[in-house]
């Protein structure tokens, strides 16, 4: 599952005294103030904080689906935060993987064809996606449900193959929001070790935001979101 070029040691995500406000009725209320967090290749990070405090937040910025309002996201060290929309969709497609709590995966198509659309966007050969996509899934250990779609799928199944489909483009840094917010304790267990040993082994960086302190312990580092910025815990 190795992706190759990967070196660890520098920064390949960069939040540099970002800055997210929203309008709250008449009240401008800053979710993100001044926040700087650093991510090295290789490094897996989880994000623990309360509801509300801002976890997709940021997220979505470092992950380029939102432009900040202040400051910038470097990833591997170009400043996206002013580039044209077509040039950080180009960097999301080739850079960044995403989970979400729910998997959003595509119903009509099959949990293999899910997991090759990321690869034929991108302008890989039909029978290249097709066999990385079930390589993935045998990884997951449910190269048996390769031909089912998301709705004959249980949930940890089905955040299995958003998982995979995540990685699919072998991504330099991988976002997770809440990957097993949405499963029970045991199958949330499992699904959030198979992502833990995919990072790994592929030699992923990875922001995942988690509530359960149990699955962060599995990071190499744990952060919290405290008055707008991003706080180490120990
Ligand atoms: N587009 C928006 N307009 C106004 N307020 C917003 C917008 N997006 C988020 N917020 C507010 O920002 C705060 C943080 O939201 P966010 O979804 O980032 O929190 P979270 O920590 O991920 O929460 P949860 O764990 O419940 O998913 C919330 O109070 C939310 O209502």
């Amino acid at each position: 599952m190795s992706n190759g070029a990967r070196e660890g040691g520098h920064p390949v995500l960069q939040m540099v005294d970002v800055g997210r406000h929203f309008l709250q009725g008449e009240n401008q209320i800053s979710i993100l103030n001044g926040a700087n967090f650093t991510l090295d290749a290789g490094e897996t990070v989880a994000l623990v904080a309360p509801s509300g405090t801002g976890k997709s937040t940021l997220l979505h910025l470092a992950g380029l689906l939102e432009r900040p309002d202040d400051g910038d996201i470097i990833i591997n060290g170009e400043a996206c935060g002013h580039l044209p929309d077509e040039r950080r969709t180009a960097i999301r497609r080739s850079e960044i993987g995403f989970v979400y709590q729910f998997h959003h995966l595509l119903p009509e198509f099959t949990a293999l064809e899910n997991i090759m659309m990321p690869q034929l966007i991108t302008g890989l050969p039909k029978a290249e996606a097709s066999e990385r996509a079930a390589q993935l899934l045998d990884y997951m250990r449910i190269g048996h449900r390769a031909g089912h779609r998301p709705s004959e799928l249980s949930g940890g199944e089905q955040q299995r193959v958003a998982i995979a489909r995540a990685v699919a483009n072998a991504p330099l840094i991988l976002f997770a929001d809440e990957p097993t917010g949405n499963l029970d304790p045991e199958t949330a267990g499992y699904v959030f070790e198979a992502l833990d040993a995919l990072v790994r082994e592929s030699g992923l960086s990875a922001v995942i935001a988690t509530h359960n302190h149990d699955l962060a312990s599995l990071m190499d580092r744990r952060v919290t979101l405290q008055d707008g910025l991003v706080v180490e815990l120990t």
